[in-house]
């Protein structure tokens, strides 16, 4: 079986989770971040369910699951400790196009969920299509490891000065061409040592390559630096 990787927007969109232990509050725990709206359909609730109901991160509904509490949702998570009763919500979802993720059985799934790395803005997302999750999380520590912290600031920055390459009155392939190659230029090692006049160089260079005249400094670090430029001038009256 072959799934297709995506990563989705659910910012306020209607989630079902069926189930209130350990692996449904693993499954709440990422919709959460993702801001969805989600009710859980449980007799029973983990602690820490029961502290997320109390701060109104989601909605419990006390009792077992019942097909109308499918109405309107986007997505489902199958996560009974009752085989039948996973089988039966993964049948009813399919029936009302939802898609739908069932913990005890891959073959149900119109959807898997992957172990995810986060760094800022970068998502690392792994899968074995249902094969190994104890590989997929095994993977997930491994690549962790190789993953620096400053990815995610260093994107916010390369989305910045994306923008303002894009923005610029020249062609399409030359403006690509250079987001690609500055990338290449062991941008990363150079971030995390200070973002300074290395970096800035790189940056320079490279857009320089491509007849691109850009603003190399970090945003933050610009003001940082103006920062102490008015303290050594006030120091020096
Ligand atoms: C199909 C899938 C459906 C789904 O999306 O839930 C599924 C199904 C099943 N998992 C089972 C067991 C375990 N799952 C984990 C862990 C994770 N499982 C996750 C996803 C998935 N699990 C989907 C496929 C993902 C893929 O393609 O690989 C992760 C990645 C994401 C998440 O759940 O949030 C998360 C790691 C997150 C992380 O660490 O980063 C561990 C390890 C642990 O807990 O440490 C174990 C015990 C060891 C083992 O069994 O391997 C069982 C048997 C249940 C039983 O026998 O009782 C089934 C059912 C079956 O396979 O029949
Ligand atoms: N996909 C995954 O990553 C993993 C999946 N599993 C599987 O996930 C399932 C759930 O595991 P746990 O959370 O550990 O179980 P659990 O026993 O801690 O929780 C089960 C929950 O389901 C609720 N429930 C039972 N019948 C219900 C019904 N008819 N309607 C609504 N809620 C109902 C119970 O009240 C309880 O809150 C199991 O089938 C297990 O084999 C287990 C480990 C990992």
């Amino acid at each position: 079986m072959s799934f297709y990787s995506a990563f989705l927007d659910l910012q306020g969109e209607p989630c079902l989770v069926v189930g209130g232990g350990i692996v449904a509050l693993r499954k709440v725990r990422t919709l959460i971040e993702a801001g969805a709206k989600i009710t859980v359909v449980s007799p029973s609730l983990h602690t820490e369910l029961a502290d997320l109901r109390d701060s109104q991160a989601l909605l419990h509904v006390a009792r077992t699951y019942h097909v109308k509490d499918l109405a309107a949702k986007r997505l489902v998570f199958a996560a009974t400790n009752d085989a039948s009763v996973n089988a039966q919500v993964a049948r009813d979802a399919k029936q009302h196009g939802i898609f739908v993720n069932v913990s005890d059985d891959p073959t149900l799934c119109t959807f898997l969920v992957p172990a995810v790395i986060r760094r800022g803005e970068i998502q690392v997302a792994i899968g074995s299509s249902g094969q190994s999750p104890a590989l997929t999380r095994a993977l997930r520590e491994y690549i962790e490891e190789y993953l620096p912290q400053e990815l995610g600031e260093l994107a916010s920055y390369l989305a910045n000065i994306r923008k303002e390459i894009l923005s610029l009155d020249r062609s399409t392939k030359m403006k690509h061409e250079s987001l690609k190659n500055l990338i290449t230029a062991d941008l990363l090692r150079l971030w995390q040592s200070g973002h300074g006049a290395a970096f800035q160089d790189t940056v320079t260079r490279v857009c320089m390559e491509y007849g691109l005249s850009v603003d190399p400094l970090p945003q933050h670090k610009r003001s940082e630096i103006e920062n102490i430029d008015r303290k050594i001038g006030d120091e020096t009256l």
